[in-house]
């Protein structure tokens, strides 16, 4: 269980977190939403310890900063840099590299985790492949194979259903599903609306400070959503009462 306590993160004259106390439980997947600028980023750095922040961050009741090989994250695709000449074979190895020592070469279990999470996404295939010659949604695949090798408790994803097409859709909502059942807990981050934030077990809604924490029917109310986004935008209800922004 991943708890995070009165966490407040301050750049330069910016606070960008302000007071932020959330839980996530095992199994749960939770949708971080919220306008552009709201911090879901920070949240992000600051539980994978790449911002410093007052206030604690616990996993399983210890600090998490002593248990980070727990944690796995999966960046935006605008992120990186794919012109960066490394197999896709060698991006998921790199999630080894760091649990066995830089330096050292890999070991059979190390392979055998690095093949298993390439073929769980369907990418083993094209395992020799340049990360950069690869489609987008191929790239977003090899990415979340490097945080499955990393056999972790708690993963982030940063906007995984970005730009990517059905098959990667469908493949990556069944993996989710699967570490789901297996007690693992998943933090995405999203710009998604309408019926796509159904999927996820809880919505934490976003701005400096969290404004709604509850089921998605409960958060996505016009009240929260011009609260996090302003007064004035235009916002209408589908058939199932789901407000989407047009
Ligand atoms: N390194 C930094 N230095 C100074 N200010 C920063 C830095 N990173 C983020 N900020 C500011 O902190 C606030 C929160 O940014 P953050 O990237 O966490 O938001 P976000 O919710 O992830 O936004 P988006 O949806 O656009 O990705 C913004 O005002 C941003 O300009």
């Amino acid at each position: 269980m991943l708890t995070v306590q009165n966490l407040s993160v301050h750049y330069r004259g910016i606070e960008a977190l302000t007071a932020v106390s959330l839980t996530l439980r095992p199994g749960e997947w939770v949708g971080l939403i919220g306008p552009n600028g709201a911090g879901k980023s920070t949240l992000v750095k600051a539980i994978l310890g790449l911002t410093p922040y007052r206030g604690k961050i616990l996993l399983n009741g210890a600090a998490l900063k002593r248990q980070r090989s727990q944690v796995a994250y999966v960046p935006q695709r605008s992120q990186l840099d794919w012109d960066y000449p490394i197999t896709a074979w060698n991006v998921v190895m790199m999630a080894q590299t760091r649990a066995l020592g830089w330096g050292r070469s890999p070991n059979s279990k190390a392979k055998k985790l690095v093949s298993a999470a390439l073929d769980r996404v369907e990418m083993l295939p094209l395992k020799n492949r340049s990360i950069g010659q690869l489609s987008g949604g191929q790239q977003q695949r090899v990415f979340l194979a490097r945080a499955l090798a990393q056999q972790p408790n708690l993963f982030l994803l940063d906007e995984p259903f970005s730009g990517i097409d059905k098959k990667t859709e469908a493949v990556m909502l069944s993996i989710f599903a699967d570490l789901s059942q297996q007690g693992k807990t998943l933090l995405v981050c999203s710009h998604e609306w309408g019926e796509a934030l159904n999927r996820y077990d809880r919505l934490l809604l976003l701005n400096r400070r969290v404004l709604a924490n509850d089921t998605p029917q409960a958060v996505m109310t016009m009240e929260n959503i011009q609260q996090a986004y302003g007064a004035n935008i235009q916002a209408l209800h589908n058939q199932n009462g789901m407000p989407f922004v047009c």
